[in-house]
């Protein structure tokens, strides 16, 4: 039995959305904390109907077996959802159990709860603290905590960490990472790399003009020479058109896919890595040593350079510079490098891939992109500036409506501090709430005409009547904890599409690709470009 709860819920307010300069519709309710909620299981409405609130035990979703809980519905074989499909899971809960649905009794973690309403998941946003907790990493938590506590000791960074060992260390790297000034610092670094890059694009046509079916690998190693330039001061060489496998640069790829790859298989199946070295966690570890071996060397090197440098302003100095100028634990940088180098490149490469594919499927919109491109640099040769970033605005704009369409993202989360009321069930803290942005980004009821892919409805001046619902689509996330990486993953993509669709134009002549979850959702498949001058 659950007591009884009353409490007011705050009436629909009709409000422009202020990402989409578009008006949305959204209403609030207000949270209902445990200890401050009076007695009483209705709940009053302004407009004065009447509601009763549930217990948890009512929230609908895939019933529990003894022992195995809800584990074996991802187990090989026998479960009926696929791991490495979370995005079509994603949309299966929803169809079968509606806008909110329990996965509860999972062996080793606390429950899963779904929510595809896009007020109450940003009333959950609203309502965080300052140090919100996202669910995720378990391994790496283990990893940082326990099996390297050697050498993180009390500064774990910000990815796997919480609470005030997190804000802590956010507070000490996010002004530099996401000041403008810093941003702006590295155009011209990310347009020579992507020059590079354009050069052994050229490189790698084959006969037919087209990229090899390891295209993806390649746009790793533009992502990784992209964060390595930013993060660890240095360019990697993963340009060079002959990297042996067992390279550096390759290594660090593998070991970043490695690593977060496997976490939905380590943290939703039975976690028997937690009991005794499985091979999967062996790997694991072997994997994220490699990074820490590698984040030293570079921080340490660019430490040295530090030493014998003659600085007259702090805004020469790089990124990385600063935080070793400021802190006087090497350290810092040296985790801070390792958080943004592990989330930072299958993120951005598959986010990359998703666009290209979409852009050279979709013929029409390329030329527009192309067109304005033309305009903004009439000279294909000029070298990018903030300004000129800023002008390309249909570019932006179709970036946003990939990442809505097709959430590379699949979903975000919060733990929750409190209890909380969500569609009238009363949520007990400790409950992992997530919000499947893939889902909540192609719902008719918070997107117009949601199943079209229309870049324009992100541009004020020709959205019409399109409205968007503002916590529909979040793929950086929300808060205080949003990517810290963001600003460089906009720079990157937008330097990367302004060098590639200003000369080159891309098609796609082959059967059309499904997307799928690997760590990001993406087209499965080879993705064999044509690159034609233009
Ligand atoms: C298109 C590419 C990217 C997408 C879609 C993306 C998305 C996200 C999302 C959804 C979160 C969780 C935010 C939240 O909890 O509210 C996140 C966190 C984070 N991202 Fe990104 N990201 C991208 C690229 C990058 C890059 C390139 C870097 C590094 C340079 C990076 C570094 C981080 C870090 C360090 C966090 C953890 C922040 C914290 O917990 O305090 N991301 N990202």
């Amino acid at each position: 039995m659950f007591s009884k709860l009353l409490y007011r819920k705050r009436t629909l307010i009709a409000r422009k959305c202020t990402q989409a300069k578009c008006h949305a519709l959204s209403k609030q309710t207000l949270r209902l904390s445990s200890s401050s909620a009076p007695p009483g299981n209705i709940l009053i409405q302004e407009d004065e109907t009447v509601q009763h609130v549930k217990p948890y035990s009512e929230i609908p979703g895939p019933r529990a077996i003894p022992i195995l809980g809800n584990t074996w519905r991802v187990m090989p074989i026998i479960g009926q959802y696929d791991i490495s499909d979370t995005a079509k899971v994603s949309f299966e809960l929803h169809r079968e159990y509606g806008k909110i649905v329990k996965l509860s009794n999972l062996v080793g973690r606390p429950d899963l709860l779904f929510l595809y309403d896009a007020d109450e998941i940003e009333k959950v946003y609203r309502q965080e603290s300052v140090t919100p907790f996202r669910p995720s990493m378990p391994c790496l938590v283990k990893y940082k905590g326990d099996v390297r506590k050697d050498f993180f000791g009390t500064l774990g960074g910000v990815v796997g960490v919480h609470g005030e060992p997190w804000k802590k260390f956010r507070t000490t790297v996010q002004k530099p990472i996401l000041q403008v000034q810093t941003v702006k610092k590295y155009i011209e670094p990310i347009e020579d790399v992507t020059k590079d890059f354009i050069s052994k694009m050229l490189a790698m046509k084959d006969e037919n003009g087209e990229m090899p079916s390891d295209f993806d690998n390649e746009i790793h190693k533009w992502a990784l020479e992209c964060i390595g330039r930013v993060a660890l001061d240095t360019r990697l060489g993963c340009m060079d058109p002959h990297l042996p496998p067992d390279s550096e640069p390759q290594k660090i790829i593998d070991a970043a896919k490695y690593a977060l790859r496997n976490i939905a298989i380590m943290e939703l199946r039975f976690p028997f890595w937690r009991y005794f070295p499985t091979t999967l966690w062996t790997r694991y570890v072997a994997n994220m040593d490699y990074f820490v071996e590698i984040c030293t060397k570079y921080i340490y090197a660019a430490m040295e350079r530090l030493k014998n440098k003659v600085v007259k302003d702090e805004k020469e100095l790089s990124l990385i510079e600063r935080i070793l100028a400021s802190e006087k634990d090497p350290k810092i940088a040296t985790i801070f490098a390792l958080d943004l180098i592990l989330v930072g490149i299958d993120t951005i490469s598959m986010a990359v891939c998703s666009i290209l594919y979409q852009l050279a499927t979709r013929q029409e919109q390329q030329e527009k992109l192309h067109e304005e491109l033309k305009q903004v640099l009439p000279d294909p040769n000029e070298p990018l500036t903030a300004k000129k970033l800023d002008e390309m605005v249909f570019l932006k704009a179709f970036v946003k409506e990939v990442f809505r369409m097709y959430s590379t993202v699949i979903g975000n989360g919060r733990t929750l501090q409190e209890d909380t009321i969500l569609l009238g069930y009363k949520v007990p803290k400790g409950v992992q709430v997530v919000f499947p942005t893939v889902v909540t980004g192609n719902m008719e009821e918070y997107i117009s005409e949601a199943h079209k892919f229309y870049p324009e409805r992100w541009i004020k001046e020709k959205c019409g009547n399109h409205y968007v619902h503002p916590f529909a689509s979040l793929p950086y996330g929300y808060g205080a904890r949003m990517c810290l990486g963001r600003r460089f993953a906009d720079l990157e993509i937008q330097v990367l599409l302004a060098k590639i669709f200003r000369s080159y134009k891309l098609e796609f002549n082959h059967k059309p690709l499904d997307y799928k979850v690997t760590f990001m959702y993406a087209p499965d498949g080879e993705l064999t470009f044509k690159m034609i001058d233009r």
